[in-house]
C-alpha cells in the first residue's frame, strides 16, 4: 500500500498547484555562438496569461533567451544551447518534439512587421491551411475574421481582405502578424520589440492590444522602453551580460529592484 505522508500530499499539490501557475521554465539555459557564450545559466519561469518582459542593455542576450523559448536559435549554424526548456513542464528541446508544431504553440511576432507579400486574407489563412486546422472555405473565414478581430484590426480591413498586407501603414502590418500569429492558436506569444518601427499612435494600439491578449495568451516581450515595460507586463526580467539579475512583479522592478545594476539601467545610467 503506498500512504504518502500529509507533508508529501500536501508538498505534491503545492507543485501541481505552482505548474499551472508556469507555462515555461528556463533552468540553467546557457548559449553559445561558436566559442563566444552569450548567456550564463538561467532560471526562469514565465507565468500563464500574463505578460512578462526582458529588459536590458544592448547585447545582454534578450532575444537569445526569447529564441530558446521556441528553438528559433536551431536556426542558427553556430548557435548551441545547454539547459533547459519547459512548456507545460514537458520539455521542448526534446528529441521527439515536432519542432514545427512547437512553433506553432509558441509563435513568435518580430521587430520589423512582415506581412508576406500576399493578401491581408492570405496572411491569416496560410498558418491554419499548413496547420490543418481549417477544413473549408468557411471555417478558413470564420479564423480569418476572429484572428483579425483579436487583433483590432478586421473593422479597419473587412472591405479589402483580398488586398495586399504590405499596403496596410506600419501599425496595422504590426496587427496583422499578431492576428497571423493568433490565427495557429497559440499558448505562448514571442514578441521581439514589436513596436520598435511604430509611431507613437501605432505602439499605443498594439500596447492596448498586447494587454487583451493576456487574457487567452501567455506573452514574453522584449523591449527597449522601460515605459512600455511598465504599462504592458507583470513581471520583468533584467538581464546584463548574458546574467539574469532579477526577475520580479514589474512595479517592485521600477519601484525597489534588489539590483543596483536594474535600479541603474531603469535610470538611465546606462544602456
Ligand atoms: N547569430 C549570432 N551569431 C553570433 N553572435 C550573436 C548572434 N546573435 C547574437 N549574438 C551575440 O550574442 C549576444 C547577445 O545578443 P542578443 O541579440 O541576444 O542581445 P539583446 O539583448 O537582444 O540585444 P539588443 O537589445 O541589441 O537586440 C551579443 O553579444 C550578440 O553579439
Amino acid at each position: 500500500m503506498n500512504i504518502m505522508s500529509d507533508a508529501a500530499v500536501e508538498a505534491r499539490l503545492s507543485t501541481q498547484e505552482e505548474e499551472r501557475d508556469i507555462k515555461m521554465r528556463a533552468r540553467g539555459v546557457s548559449v553559445f555562438y561558436g566559442q563566444k557564450q552569450a548567456l550564463f545559466g538561467v532560471d526562469l519561469e514565465i507565468p500563464r496569461h500574463a505578460v512578462m518582459a526582458l529588459i536590458g542593455p544592448s547585447g545582454c542576450g534578450k532575444s537569445t533567451f526569447m529564441r530558446c523559448l521556441n528553438r528559433m536559435n536551431d536556426t542558427i549554424d553556430s548557435c548551441r544551447i545547454v539547459g533547459d526548456v519547459t512548456l507545460d513542464a514537458e520539455d521542448i528541446y526534446d528529441p521527439a518534439i515536432d519542432v514545427v508544431e512547437l512553433r506553432a504553440r509558441v509563435g513568435m511576432v518580430f521587430q520589423k512587421p512582415n506581412p508576406f507579400p500576399k493578401s491581408i486574407y492570405e496572411n491569416v489563412a496560410y498558418g491554419p491551411r499548413i496547420h490543418g486546422l481549417v477544413r473549408n472555405r468557411q471555417e478558413t473565414d470564420e479564423v480569418v475574421e476572429r484572428s483579425l478581430t483579436r487583433a483590432g484590426l478586421f473593422k479597419e480591413v473587412k472591405d479589402r481582405l483580398h488586398e495586399p498586407g504590405t499596403g496596410l501603414s506600419g501599425g496595422q502590418q504590426q496587427r496583422l502578424c499578431i492576428a497571423r500569429a493568433i490565427a495557429v492558436s497559440p499558448e505562448v506569444i514571442l514578441m521581439d520589440e514589436p513596436c520598435s518601427a511604430l509611431d507613437p499612435i501605432a505602439t499605443a494600439t498594439v500596447e492596448e492590444l498586447i494587454h487583451e491578449l493576456r487574457e487567452n495568451f501567455t506573452i514574453v516581450i522584449v523591449t527597449h522602453s522601460m515605459q512600455q515595460a511598465a504599462r504592458v507586463s507583470q513581471r520583468t526580467a533584467m538581464f546584463h551580460l548574458g546574467n539574469l539579475v532579477e526577475e520580479a512583479d514589474t512595479d517592485k522592478i521600477f519601484t525597489n529592484p534588489e539590483d543596483p545594476l536594474t535600479q541603474d539601467y531603469i535610470t538611465g545610467r546606462f544602456g
